[in-house]
This record gives structure tokens, C-alpha cells and sequence, in this order.
């Protein structure tokens, strides 16, 4: 059931969610809502914000204290749900529900550190002040790869400085979504300031973007998605916030700790089965560790376990669909076509009906082959080999993509170096490309992103509008 203005209702039609990992695991049948649906929770959110907003900061701090509370709570029950629909293993989806507590737990305080500033006049007797409000109600799309971290730092921010949300979960993951949604309204959230609209993207979330009374949207997706909400947001002269796609680079240097490196490289490129935007996908090696390192990494890649989200013995879930699957099978054969050598990549039989793949290392690779230039999103990474750090660094900046970049160096020069020159939005030194921290900043330069930062402090950029009051009092 969608949750509109407080109410469960039904759906136009329904979606059967089946598990990756096992496709005769029948999940459940959810709600695809329309257009008109769409409406009546643009209606409902505009209509109760006056409400919302005079209640004040402690209110929704509260509310989502509690909201992080409960959360935490039914973590178990939420994260079986995430790996049994995003195909996630058991303990990284768990961690992803933690971490949706946290980022709520986080926005909490921050309701109430909402920022302004008393600046003198240029006239006497006047007083001048900044404040920030509320931008109104806004539109959250998000998609399948993380179906409760994404939501949440994306609604907490939202809720916390006093706006209304409807949210748009991505199809393949409504189970979710529907549980955190339940939690919201269960905590109190009041009817109308949260909205759960589940459904095609192409229907229901076409439906958000055009919307009049939806005046901001957050997005987190594909590239070309991205633009055309982008394209349309800018007809509806909305605030837009995008974050699309990656080829993350991570450089390996002649000094690197070669164990540092390897377990940097194989985190960051396989697990979660490479389905994460910051993945590192571009290995980018000097000659001179090259070949000790590819032997090291080729050997732990084929050692992981590939198997079930919910086996106990699994560390790399299945694919999350047969469509991202044939994705990923295309471009292990588009690597042969392009000159690689490939290792692993291949489609797996599991115990059960599911997508797995052995995860891929393309050797050989060149920055110029369209298997180092496109977003893969899967568990694939490409072999560069480099001569030395300057020519790391021109081919770690070559792309259209600008998301997160790392480097396994000992050397202090280099590392420094590195964070100052890559042009990415977020830099690792010794650590993986992925797994970022809940409460600071999230987000890249070029074709990465757009619009302001998510997460941290840096989330009141989009969810707040300035406002500049002038007083005389005579
Ligand atoms: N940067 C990231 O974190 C992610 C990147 N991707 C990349 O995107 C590729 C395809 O994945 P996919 O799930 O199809 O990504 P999409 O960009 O299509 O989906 C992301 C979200 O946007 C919605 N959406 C789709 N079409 C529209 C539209 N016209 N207007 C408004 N909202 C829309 C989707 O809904 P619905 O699911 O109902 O279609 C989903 O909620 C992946 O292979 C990967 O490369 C994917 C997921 C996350
Ligand atoms: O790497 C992470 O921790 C977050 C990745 C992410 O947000 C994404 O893939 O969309």
C-alpha cells in the first residue's frame, strides 16, 4: 500500500518483488501507484506544512530521534528484507539499516542547530538577519542499490529543517521503503508530511517532477535519468539535487602496502557486488607493484564466496536483477572484444534460481576502452597500468565522471598531492573508494552530480531556502 496523507491505500495495479537470490522467493505484491496519486500526496504535504512548520524544531527532532530509535530496533527485520530484495548479504544490509538510524539520529541534532546569522546594516537603526526556511514540499527519488541508507539521508535532512516529503522508491526495492515508511507514520509523523508513492519511475516519478506543488527534487540514479529530471525540473523552475553515476579511479603505487592495497581494491570494486556508485572500477597500478598486485588480487578476487544474500558463508550477493545481470555479461565480453585478458565474470549457478556472477578483473585494460569509461555497476573492475604517479593522475582525471577517487601510497608527497589534484568530490588515501562516513558531505564534480552536497551539515544547502529580514524599529 502507498501511504498517502496518513492513509494506506491501494495502488492502481500491483508489482511482484522477487528475491534475486532465489526467484521462486515471492516476496510480496506492492502497490504501483499514478499520477493521481502522485497529486494527492503533493496536496496533502502542501496543506499540512503550516502545521508541521509551527511545531518547531524540537518536534521533528524528536520525531526522528524516535524514527532512528525504532529503526535501530527492527534492524534485523529490515536488513532480511533489504538482502532479500536488493540481494545485499545479511551483515552488510544490516549495517545499511544502522546506518540509516544514524544518519536519522544525526538530522535530529541538527533540527535544532538550524544556522543563521545577524549581520550589522549598512543603515542605522536597522537589523539585518539571515535565516533559513523550509524550501516546502519535496520529491525523493531514489534508487535499488541502497534501499534504506539513500531514503534516509535523504528524508531525514528533509523532515528535519521542516519540509514535506514524497518519496519514490525504486521498483525493485518497495519492501524496504514500505517498513521505513511504516516506522515514520507509526512514530507520529503527522498526515500529509510523509508520503510513500511506489511505482514505475517513468509513471510515478515523471508524475513528481512535473508537479506544481513539488518544488524541490532529490535524485539519486543513472546518468541519463538524471538529465531528464534535470531538463524538467529546470521547465518547472525547481531545485534539483542529482547524484548519478561513477568510474571511480584508485591508484596504486610502487610503495603502497601491498595488503592495504588488496583489501582497499577488492572491498571497493566486489563487494556489495560492485553496486555502489563510488565503486572502484578503474585500478589504476604502476608498473613497478603491477604484476605482484594483480596476482594477489586475481587470487582473493576468485577466493570470495558468491552465493545467497541470506547464507551465512556468503560475501558477494547475487546481481540485483537479470537486466543489470545481462548488463554485466555484456560488457565481460565487450572487455575480450576491447583487448583485455578477463578473469572471472561469469554468470554462476547458485544453490538456488538466482543472478549470480563470479566477480571480473579486466587486465591489460586501457583508460581509452569504453569498459574504463562507462559506469559498469557491477562487480567488474578494469586493470590500467601506469609508469609513474603523474601519469596516475592524468589517467585518474580522465573521465566524464568525478564521484570518489583513491590512492594506496606510503608516500606523504604523493597522498598530498593526490587530494589536492584528483578532481573527484570525495578522495581516499589507504582506504576503498566506497563506504563513506553518514555525517559529512556526499558527492562529485562533472557528470557525477549536481546541485548541492547530500549528507552532513552540507544537506541544508538544498533543503533550505535564505530568507533576508530587515528590521527598523523606529
Ligand atoms: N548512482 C547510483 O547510485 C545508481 C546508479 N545506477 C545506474 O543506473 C543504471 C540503471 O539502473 P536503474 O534502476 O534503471 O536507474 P534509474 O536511474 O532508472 O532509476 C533510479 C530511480 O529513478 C526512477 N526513475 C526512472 N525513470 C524515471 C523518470 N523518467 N522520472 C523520474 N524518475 C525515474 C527509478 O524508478 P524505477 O525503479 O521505478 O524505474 C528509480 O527510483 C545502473 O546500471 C547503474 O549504472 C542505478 C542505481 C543507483
Ligand atoms: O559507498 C557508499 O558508502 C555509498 C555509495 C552510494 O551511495 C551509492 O552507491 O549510491
Amino acid at each position: 500500500m502507498n501511504l498517502i496523507d496518513g492513509m494506506w491505500l491501494p495502488g492502481d495495479h500491483l508489482i511482484q518483488n522477487r528475491n534475486p537470490s532465489d526467484q521462486s522467493d515471492l516476496i510480496g505484491h506492492y502497490a504501483a501507484g499514478t499520477a493521481s496519486d502522485v497529486d494527492r500526496a503533493a496536496q496533502a504535504a502542501s496543506a499540512a506544512l503550516p502545521d508541521w512548520q509551527a511545531k518547531g524544531p524540537l518536534a521533528r527532532a524528536e520525531l526522528l530521534d524516535r524514527i532512528a530509535r525504532r529503526i535501530d530496533e527492527e534492524a534485523a527485520v529490515i536488513g532480511r528484507m533489504l538482502a532479500r530484495e536488493e540481494g545485499k548479504i545479511l551483515p552488510e544490509a544490516i549495517a545499511e539499516v544502522r546506518r540509516a538510524a544514524q544518519v536519522f539520529r544525526f538530522f535530529a541534532g541538527e533540527a535544532l542547530r538550524l544556522p543563521g546569522e545577524a549581520i550589522a546594516s549598512v543603515r542605522p537603526g536597522v537589523d539585518v538577519e539571515v535565516m533559513r526556511e523550509a524550501v516546502g514540499v519535496v520529491g525523493l527519488i531514489t534508487p535499488w542499490n541502497f534501499p534504506a541508507a539513500i531514503p534516509a539521508w535523504k528524508i531525514a535532512p528533509a523532515l528535519a529543517y521542516g519540509n514535506a516529503v514524497v518519496l519514490k522508491p525504486a521498483e525493485l526495492v518497495p519492501g524496504t521503503a514500505h517498513l521505513l515508511a511504516r516506522i515514520i507514520h507509526e512514530e507520529g509523523c503527522p498526515p500529509g508530511i510523509f508520503n510513500l508513492v511506489m511505482g514505475p519511475g517513468s509513471v510515478v516519478g515523471q508524475a513528481m517532477v512535473e508537479h506544481p506543488l513539488i518544488v524541490a527534487i532529490s535524485f539519486t540514479g543513472s546518468v541519463p535519468t538524471g538529465r531528464a529530471i534535470a531538463r524538467a525540473a529546470a521547465l518547472g523552475m525547481k531545485r534539483v539535487q542529482l547524484e548519478m553515476g561513477g568510474k571511480n579511479p584508485m591508484v596504486v603505487m610502487d610503495d603502497a602496502d601491498l595488503d592495504t592495497a588488496v583489501a582497499a581494491c577488492l572491498n571497493g570494486a566486489f563487494f556489495s557486488t560492485g553496486q555502489r556508485c563510488t565503486a572502484s572500477s578503474r585500478l589504476i597500478v604502476q608498473s613497478g607493484i603491477h604484476d605482484a598486485f594483480v596476482e594477489r588480487l586475481t587470487k582473493e578476487m576468485l577466493a570470495l564466496r558468491v552465493g545467497p544474500a541470506l547464507a551465512e558463508d556468503s560475501q558477494i550477493g547475487p546481481v540485483v536483477s537479470v537486466a543489470q545481470l545481462q548488463v554485466n555479461l555484456d560488457y565481460v565480453a565487450l572487455a575480450r572484444t576491447e583487448g583485455c585478458e578477463v578473469i572471472g565474470g561469469e554468470r554462476l549457478n547458485g544453490p538456488t534460481d538466482g543472478f549470480f556472477q563470479r566477480p571480473a578483473l579486466f587486465l591489460n585494460a586501457s583508460n581509452r576502452m569504453r569498459i574504463s569509461r562507462e559506469e559498469i555497476f557491477g562487480p567488474c573492475a578494469a586493470v590500467i597500468r601506469v609508469g609513474d604517479f603523474d601519469e596516475a593522475l592524468e589517467v585518474a582525471n580522465d573521465s566524464e565522471f568525478g564521484l570518489s577517487a583513491g590512492i594506496c601510497t606510503n608516500s606523504l608527497t604523493y597522498a598530498r598531492a593526490f587530494r589536492h589534484r584528483v578532481r573527484a568530490g570525495m578522495v581516499m588515501v589507504n582506504l576503498p573508494t566506497a563506504g563513506v562516513d553518514f555525517h559529512v558531505p556526499f558527492g562529485g564534480t562533472k557528470g557525477s552530480s549536481f546541485g548541492p552536497r547530500e549528507q552532513g551539515r552540507h544537506a541544508v544547502e538544498f533543503y533550505t531556502t535564505v530568507k533576508t529580514a530587515y528590521c527598523f524599529a523606529g
